[in-house]
């Protein structure tokens, strides 16, 4: 089978195509997706940093647990790449360098690394302080040169958030200095208006350019159409699970506190989400296929 890299390189070279990705942060969003039949999933950091720590995407989470999710989320099937965050690298050139083996060792198709200190903050939040730019690109150069040492491919997307500080033409120079030692993609975090992303992928051509579609984020909305019409290549929705579990968890919630009951208002929505269908959504077809194929017994006469 081909490397989950060489996958995403393949639909990056078909200049027709921008790959959608939705945002994904644990098994079961991400079965979801890929259910649905995307062509390639992103691991989100903040949703790996509320699902697993309960905190927020305030650079709290490390590289072990970045690196165990994304390898778990990559892990169900091969065939899909996956895009993962990688926040600042995790430290200096070292740990990038670290960050970029593991990844590649977890499965992961592409990272991306940012200019941010490394207690970020969430690339839609005020206030973010950036480090100066020959330590953005150091990350991005050992990045470059792990990739290298490992003789094995990742894609690396570098990712601005000076923006906000410095300004767009500020920012795009970084991202074109990030793209001349090697970086594959380029990913301006947070403008603010239509106008800043036709000229972010004009300015860069023909390097690939990542659209964040963060709904209640700074940037405007733009439909995948509307991307790909402007010059977008990759389109992520951080908050395409996210949001939908948010809001009906807290539903769920405020009914089970005010009625006593977790029941569904009607019978086809309960079958809907019954344990089996539940456990038919993250492959139970296949884990009982497979026991059976290898002689066991257990579940010859289904569950
Ligand atoms: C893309 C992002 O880094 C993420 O963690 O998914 C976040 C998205 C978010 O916080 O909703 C970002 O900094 O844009």
């Amino acid at each position: 089978m081909m490397a989950s890299a060489k996958q995403l390189r393949a639909l990056l070279a078909d200049p027709s195509k921008i790959i959608v990705c939705p945002g994904v942060y644990d098994g079961l969003t991400a079965r979801i997706a890929l259910n649905a039949g995307f062509e390639c999933l992103y691991m989100t950091g903040a949703g790996t940093t509320m699902s697993r720590l309960g905190m927020p995407d305030l650079g709290v989470a490390t590289l072990n647990d970045m690196r165990e999710n994304a390898g778990m989320i990559a892990g169900l099937n091969r065939k899909i790449p996956l895009i993962a965050d990688a926040d600042t690298g995790y430290g200096g050139a070292l740990m990038v360098g670290r960050t970029t083996h593991q990844y590649i060792q977890a499965g992961v198709a592409a990272f991306h690394l940012e200019d941010q200190v490394v207690n970020k903050r969430c690339g839609h939040l005020r206030n973010k302080e950036i480090v100066d730019e020959e330590v953005y690109l150091s990350r991005i150069r050992a990045a470059v040169n792990a990739r290298a040492e490992a003789d094995a491919d990742i894609v690396i997307i570098a990712r601005t958030d000076a923006l906000q500080s410095l300004g767009f033409d500020s920012a795009v120079s970084r991202l074109k200095a990030a793209i001349a030692i090697g970086a594959d993609v380029a990913f301006l975090e947070g403008f603010t208006s239509k106008e800043e992303g036709r000229k972010v992928c004009q300015e860069l051509a023909p390097t690939p350019v990542l659209l964040n579609m963060v709904a209640g984020g700074v940037t405007p909305a733009f439909t995948v159409q509307e991307a790909q019409d402007v010059g977008f290549r990759i389109i992520i929705f951080p908050g395409f699970a996210l949001g939908p579990v948010f809001k009906s968890v807290v539903l769920a919630a405020k009914q089970l506190k005010e009625t006593g009951s977790v029941e569904e208002s009607d019978a086809k929505a309960e079958a809907e989400s019954s344990p089996k269908a539940l456990f038919m959504a993250v492959g139970l077809k296949e884990a009982m296929e497979f026991d059976v194929a290898a002689g066991g017994t257990m579940y010859a006469n289904g569950v």
